[in-house]
């Protein structure tokens, strides 16, 4: 089993109802669902003309391959409604792998750890609550979030 943290997000509709349902349908594709971060609710980031989002970060673990991993994720969202209309646009659920085990995966359609966690207040918040012991590069997560400017922006639900 390795342990893998996964970022989930929603902006669209009863956007709590689908980050319950987004770990129901992970923990039914051999996904064991370790702990849940508390849910924020974050101004959006990138492109800007949309909703809240409400975001928390899962501790699982799992037996499937990274790859694997990213195919039940992809199916998650699908059967979720989420439409790929503007890539950074609104949705019913967005699930990002942030980190698994300590592999590093550089393909076109997956690379770990995120490329963007360490620069985003609504990832590194919530994964400080469940992995406030984690460090990138010998740097605690509560220092890397005092130096985001976004960090504000990130409010408890
Ligand atoms: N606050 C916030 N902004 C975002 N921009 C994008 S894209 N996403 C989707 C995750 O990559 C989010 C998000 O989950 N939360």
């Amino acid at each position: 089993m390795t342990d893998v943290f996964l970022s989930i997000g929603s902006n669209i509709g009863d956007r709590e109802e689908y980050l319950r349902n987004a770990l129901i349908r992970l923990s039914e594709n051999s996904v064991i669902i370790e702990k849940v971060s508390p849910i924020y609710e974050t101004e959006p980031v990138g492109y800007k003309d949309q909703g809240k989002f409400l975001n928390a970060v899962v501790k699982v673990k799992t037996e499937l391959k990274p790859h694997e991993l990213l195919k039940v994720v992809n199916s998650v969202e699908k059967e979720l409604k989420r439409e790929r209309t503007v890539r950074w646009g609104p949705r019913t659920i967005d699930i990002d792998i942030l980190l698994y085990g300590d592999l590093v995966v550089d393909d076109d359609d997956l690379k770990i750890p995120h490329e963007r966690m360490w620069e985003r207040a609504f990832v590194l918040i919530p994964l400080n609550d469940i992995a406030p012991y984690m460090t990138k590069d010998g740097e605690k997560l509560s220092c890397l979030i005092e130096m985001l400017p976004d960090k504000e922006d990130v409010k408890l639900l």
